[in-house]
């Protein structure tokens, strides 16, 4: 448990009412939970108790222009998958703000899960669901007659083969009874997702192969990243290409008023 007395440098800021609105209510049970449990559970680093608003709940919300001009542009459905969720970043954020998209986050650590499944319910959010895999398995899911190979065990992540493995992993889930979690399998009957997102999960080179197969025709990957963002993208041009990326792109992302902005990388779906 951390200090009661340790607080954060934006308690009480006017610019978490400015940036987060009528989401701000949740997101203010959601830095509570990180300030007491997040370290102790492994969400969070140490330094980062008293700069939670800043560095991973802003930081996220910073997608979400992006993210509501992506699936503005497709029409349809608004569906949003963030690969890697891990504590919540970007997805549960996002969710928060974005009370009119679904989204479904896609992560495969059991401990990461559970604390997932918590925050949905003391946040109260109605548009989140949870799928525990990790990205190649979801595409697997999505995709299973450009998997087809998939029948005979090959070509497939571990974990994905319909298998015993498969068959544990369920058990386990229904063991934990977590509420928001839905089974791999779900994403067979449905079409890839107008927007995918993702936060700190893996550079551009292998990123492309996990997200852009899950995204819709014209819909767009929004991506968090560091001050790498461009060399990743061009080191990626290829691997991007490969996957239906077109218009790899850095977009500056404003993290707040008075706050340094970010980094989201934009690739769009042919
Ligand atoms: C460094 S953490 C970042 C978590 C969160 N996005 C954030 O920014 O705080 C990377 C996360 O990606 C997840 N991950 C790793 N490989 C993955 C894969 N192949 N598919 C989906 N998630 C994966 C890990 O379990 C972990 O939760």
């Amino acid at each position: 448990m951390v200090d009661d007395i340790v607080m954060d440098e934006l308690d009480g800021s006017p610019v978490l009412e400015a940036v987060l609105g009528d989401a701000l209510p949740a997101l203010k049970k959601f830095h509570v939970k990180l300030r007491q449990e997040g370290e102790p559970r492994g969400i969070i680093g140490p330094r980062d108790t008293n700069i939670l608003w800043e560095r991973h709940i802003l930081n996220s919300a910073a997608i979400v222009p992006f993210v509501r001009e992506a699936t503005a542009r497709v029409g349809g459905k608004a569906t949003v998958a963030d690969i890697g969720s891990g504590g919540g970043f970007p997805g549960i954020v996002a969710a928060a703000c974005l009370p009119d998209h679904a989204f479904t986050l896609i992560e495969p650590m059991e401990r990461r899960v559970e604390w997932l499944n918590e925050c949905i319910d003391l946040m109260g959010l109605g548009n989140v669901r949870i799928i525990r895999a990790r990205a190649e398995e979801a595409i697997a899911a999505m995709n299973p007659r450009k998997n087809s190979r998939n029948r005979r065990g090959r070509d497939l992540p571990r974990g994905a083969r319909g298998s015993q493995e498969r068959d544990d992993r369920a058990s386990d889930d229904a063991s934990m009874e977590l509420s928001h979690v839905v089974p791999v399998e779900a994403l067979r009957h449905e079409s890839p997702f107008a927007v995918v997102t993702c936060r700190a999960v893996a550079p551009m080179t292998k990123l492309s192969g996990w997200t852009m197969p899950l995204v819709r025709s014209r819909g767009r990957l929004v991506a968090l990243k560091g001050r790498s963002a461009q060399a990743e993208i061009d080191k990626a041009a290829k691997e991007i290409a490969k996957v239906g990326g077109v218009n790899p792109r850095v977009c500056d992302a404003a993290v707040g008023p008075g706050l340094e902005s970010t980094h989201v990388v934009v690739v769009d779906k042919r």
